[in-house]
């Protein structure tokens, strides 16, 4: 049983369900909306500051440990393209259940740029409240909320807090990329401005391929890993010796020494490297491919740590390649496995393209080791 169930929850005064006078609204009004918490402990109040936020009886800290997030899909209804809301519950509550760690609303895998502001709302506040009434209200939500501008990815941070996301996961800007990556210190400011003012941690998105190519050093990365309010990174580049790199500089920076509870999480951004990841000195992964096998993608980083290096690999053989049709089919190739293989799933949103049956075939096909592999454990 993973270690978020939580029933019974150790704290009185938690209640399940969405705790921060979440209502569904436009963007133009979120800022204003009373969230109905103490005003000092408001994120819209100039006086808040991230302790103050620990303090609040409407927070519950979910710490950032070792393990496997997964990044989940969006679901839409058929026809209309709305947001399926009991579809994204229920897929939520199964992978809570398959013992994950933590879960990643508005990554790419869920379609955060076909969503507006408020059904990024919708979903991170529906995938709180499906957590909390199945017991695992302890389990942390990462939010997407990557924006071209420092000013709107601080409303997204803000938004996350409010809908009950714990952590922001945050990509460079890159519209402008030519003019910001020649000076890394431009980038530097966008971070540690962010980090200023959201009223949530902030963990380091670096995925080149999503961000016009812009790919931040180690250099950068650790030393962005030294503002308090900036604890993680998920490396989507696959580069494991920047991986090495950032978790030794971390670790020494790090003002104690619990490998189960590290100031700064270092993840893979892709299942197919994970035990290599943890050879880098990595703490697990936060990967998509979890939405199709997160028994499969816990077991290959637990028999690892084990000393099974054998078994872990022979695991991680089967994860990569299905990793390798994820990364080739992405969203389409994802939900098509899931319809495939799980019954749910659907489709994309416009204008992402419907597979072909042949195409669903293909991608199903290319899950077929994996999921039997996921059905086993
Ligand atoms: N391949 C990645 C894509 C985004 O980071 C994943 O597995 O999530």
């Amino acid at each position: 049983m993973s270690p978020h169930n939580d029933a019974p929850s150790p704290t009185g005064s938690f209640t399940t369900g969405f705790n921060r006078s979440f209502r569904p609204t436009t963007s133009s009004n979120l800022m204003t909306a009373h969230l109905g918490v103490d005003e000092a402990h408001s994120p819209l109040s100039s006086s808040y500051s991230s302790s103050s936020l620990d303090d609040s009886p409407f927070h519950m800290t979910r710490p950032l440990v070792p393990g496997v997030y997964v990044p989940t899909m969006c679901f839409f209804e058929e026809g209309t393209e709305d947001i399926d809301t009991a579809t994204v519950a229920r897929h939520a509550v199964r992978l809570a259940r398959a013992g994950v760690t933590g879960l990643a609303t508005q990554g790419s895998n869920g379609e955060a740029v076909h969503l507006t502001h408020s059904e990024r709302q919708l979903v991170t506040a529906t995938t709180r409240k499906a957590l909390n009434d199945a017991g695992f209200s302890r389990m942390p939500i990462v939010v997407g909320c990557g924006a071209q501008s420092t000013r709107e990815t601080i409303q997204y941070c803000r938004e996350a807090w409010e809908a009950g996301g714990d952590y922001a996961l945050v990509l460079p800007p890159a519209y402008y990329a030519p003019l910001l990556a020649p000076a890394c210190e431009s980038v530097i400011e966008f971070f540690h401005a962010v980090a200023d003012a959201s009223p949530i941690p902030i963990i380091i998105y670096n995925y080149p391929g999503a961000v016009n190519g812009m790919d931040l050093s180690s250099d950068v990365i650790v030393k962005l890993a030294q503002h308090t309010n900036i604890v993680g990174v998920k490396l989507t580049c696959g580069n494991t010796g920047k991986m090495n790199r950032v978790a030794a500089a971390t670790r020494k920076l790090s003002k104690h020494h619990d490998s189960s509870n590290p100031d700064f999480l270092v993840l893979a951004g892709s299942a197919d490297f994970s035990i290599q990841a943890l050879v880098a000195g990595g703490h697990g992964i936060l990967a998509g491919l979890a939405n199709i096998a997160p028994k499969a993608c816990i077991k290959t980083i637990e028999l690892y740590n084990q000393g099974k290096v054998a078994e872990a690999q022979e695991m991680q053989d089967i994860v990569a390649q299905g990793d390798w049709t994820a990364i080739q089919g992405g969203v389409v190739g994802v939900k098509a496995g899931m319809q495939g293989w799980m019954g749910y799933g659907g489709v994309g949103r416009s204008p992402l393209p419907r597979p072909t049956s042949e195409q669903s075939r293909k991608w199903k096909e290319g899950f077929r080791e994996l999921v039997m592999l996921e059905k086993s454990l």
